[in-house]
């Protein structure tokens, strides 16, 4: 069932419901075998990008290259592509071997190799022993499984998903990812997958693309993102950072930042230009030593208890600082109404 991986590439393309461009001048490629995840909040345009490769829509601007063949202006049914859509859309008369079927009877396949291919893309999902069960009889993991067995059964040259995942409960969910993502390893397809969901698209895509306002804002694996985001947008969405405004004054001797309060940190030698210090909350330690180079002061607004650790919400540089504190056991609070001195870890901070 499986076939050559093909890279997809995106060049330029635009995209309008009617007067309202919804896609700005997207461009990306797509490796050969990567699972690539489309990630923005509600309205970005990551569905409609997801649904211009898969050819429904608004006919775009620009070209859309899969495995070098230009099929932006092609109708859907001549692109080769595999579409799950997140109601599963599965026909509720027929059986989960006449679903799957469905699609290589349309295609006209010899009726003997009809029944192989479904037993066998009903294996692949683990569902073979339901194939004469009708869809209401399944739960919507299994049903999910099997709107996947009937998109890989007619080999695709990639398969997209569009929010795969939303309609099931958070466990299942989880379980589910992992089956995907091992049965996307197995088939070798370059995919692509829509999710609001940034756990989601953490632990499973080998690169994703943050949409914001029909613009791709950064692309990368999710660590270079998370760990080096291109602007606030970026740093903001993805996980919870501190921004922390100040200035940056350039030394003979490194770099230092300045922030509102008069406290100064210190930044590496080849700090960039910016304005705004990004830090994530395991970066900004309440400490009692105060030897440290980079201490702030600030005072505890709020505290919450999380198990491994505990969040702190201090008031301090200007801002509002999200600090996760590790917890080992016994009493480590520091109370809301403190004063506290903080250690920043400057080494892995972002300047933007
Ligand atoms: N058929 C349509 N007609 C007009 N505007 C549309 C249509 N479909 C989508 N849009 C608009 O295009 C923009 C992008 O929508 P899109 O569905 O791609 O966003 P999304 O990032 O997938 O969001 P969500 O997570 O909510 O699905 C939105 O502003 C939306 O209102």
């Amino acid at each position: 069932m499986t076939r050559k991986a093909v890279e997809i590439r995106i060049e330029d393309l635009h995209l309008s419901f009617g007067t309202t461009e919804v896609l700005r001048g997207v461009n990306m490629t797509i490796e050969p075998g990567e699972f690539y995840a489309f990630l923005g909040p509600s309205g970005s345009g990551k569905s409609t990008l997801l649904r211009a490769i898969a050819g429904f829509g608004p006919t775009p601007r620009g070209r859309i290259l899969i495995g070098g063949r230009d099929i932006a202006k092609l109708p859907p049914w001549k692109r080769n592509v595999g579409m799950v859509f997140q109601s599963y859309a599965l026909w509720p008369h027929m059986s989960v071997r006449a679903n799957v079927a469905f699609g290589l009877e349309e295609r006209k396949v010899a009726r003997k190799d009809i029944g192989t291919r479904v037993e066998s893309a009903l294996e692949l999902v683990g569902l073979l022993h339901l194939a004469d069960r009708m869809p209401s009889q399944l739960s919507g993991g299994q049903q999910q499984r099997v709107a996947l067995a009937r998109t890989v059964v007619v080999e695709p040259d990639v398969l997209l998903l569009d929010e795969p995942l939303s309609n099931l409960d958070a466990s299942l969910r989880i379980q589910m990812r992992r089956e995907l993502l091992s049965l996307q390893r197995k088939l070798g397809l370059t995919t692509i997958f829509v999710t609001h969901d940034q756990e989601e698209a953490n632990t499973t895509a080998d690169r994703m693309a943050v949409l914001d306002g029909g613009v791709i804002q950064q692309m990368g694996t999710p660590q270079e993102l998370y760990d080096t985001p291109a602007n606030l947008f970026v740093a903001k969405f993805l996980g919870t950072a501190n921004i922390i405004d100040g200035t940056l004054q350039r030394g003979d001797g490194g770099n230092t930042f300045k922030i509102a309060s008069g406290e100064v940190l210190h930044l590496g030698a080849g700090s960039p230009d910016g304005s705004s210090l990004v830090l994530r909350p395991q970066n900004i330690e309440i400490v009692t030593d105060q030897n440290h180079p980079d201490l702030i002061t600030g005072k505890v607004k709020h505290r919450e208890f999380l198990g491994s650790q505990t969040r702190y919400l201090v008031e301090a540089a200007g801002s509002e600082l999200i600090i996760d504190q590790k917890h080992v056991g016994g009493v480590d609070w520091y109370e809301p109404g403190m004063e506290v001195k903080m250690s920043v870890n400057t080494r892995n901070a972002v300047l933007l």
